[in-house]
């Protein structure tokens, strides 16, 4: 199996003539927990928006397992295994962890499909609830209602409606963004144990948090690969702490 599992060739969008992702060539390996970082406005949100199909680009292509998947429609690359999280993780406020679970498992390409369902099928359905809600720390929270959760509980509720999906690789984006300390510690163990098994390509800007967590760092200025490495090759490196001046560090 290719070693690559997630790439981009010459990956371009402008913007009304502003180049926001410059002939971008991207390589995530498989298993690995690989950040995209940089200055504001450096283009990881558009690199995210493009690799989720969000935004078409104006040149270049993406290749997910080595199929090309330029141009496909977002819930069809999120079929085929390339999910971002709280793309369709809609979390209902007035519904219970569980039910919230419930309904994510129940998606098209899930159990519910079919109509007439086995008791054997709910049981299964209820295992890999259970499964999900443990996995992501909520089993205390069970009934309690979605909306009511603290946030940071919140971000791990949609973090199990999108594992429901079981991604193959997962997209997070800024999944500390808003949280505190606790929340920051839990949410980036919970990163590490589901990363087990698949792929993890986040954009975040909490730089102690990709240096815990993240095997690769991808380092963009204007839309162009600056740097890439282990966090504390990157670090260390001179363009990076240039471009990153007047950066608070966290
Ligand atoms: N829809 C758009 N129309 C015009 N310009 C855009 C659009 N989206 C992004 N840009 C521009 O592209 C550049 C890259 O933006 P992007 O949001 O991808 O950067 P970023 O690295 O995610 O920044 P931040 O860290 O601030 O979130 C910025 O200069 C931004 O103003």
């Amino acid at each position: 199996m290719n070693q690559v599992v997630l790439r981009t060739e010459g990956l371009t969008k402008t913007f009304a003539g502003f180049t926001a992702v410059n002939k971008l060539n991207l390589n995530v390996r498989r298993g690995s927990v690989h950040a995209l970082i940089g200055p504001n406005g450096a283009g990881k949100t558009t690199v995210f928006n493009l690799l989720t199909n969000f935004l078409a680009p104006t040149r270049g292509k993406i290749f997910f397992n080595d199929r090309d998947i330029t141009g496909m429609a977002p819930a069809e690359v999120a079929r085929h295994g390339l999910v971002r999280s709280f793309q369709i993780s809609a979390v209902f406020p007035g519904l219970s962890v569980l039910d919230n679970i419930r309904i994510a498992l129940q998606r098209p390409s899930g159990l519910a499909t079919q109509c007439w369902r086995s008791d054997r099928i709910l049981g299964r359905l209820d295992e890999r609830c259970s499964q999900l809600i443990e996995s992501v720390g909520l089993a205390n929270f069970r009934t309690a209602t979605a909306g009511e959760l603290p946030y940071g509980r919140k971000r791990a509720l949609e973090l199990a409606t999108t594992l429901a999906l079981e991604p193959e690789v997962l997209l997070l984006d800024e999944p500390m963004a808003g949280m505190g300390r606790e929340d920051i510690q839990r949410i980036a163990s919970l990163i590490t144990s589901v990363a087990k098994g698949r792929t993890v390509v986040m954009v975040e800007h909490n730089l102690s948090v990709v240096a815990d967590i993240c095997e690769r760092v991808t380092v963009l200025q204007r839309g162009e690969i600056l740097a890439e490495g282990t966090y504390s090759e990157v670090s260390t490196n001179p363009q990076v702490r240039e471009a990153y001046m007047g950066v608070d560090h966290e």
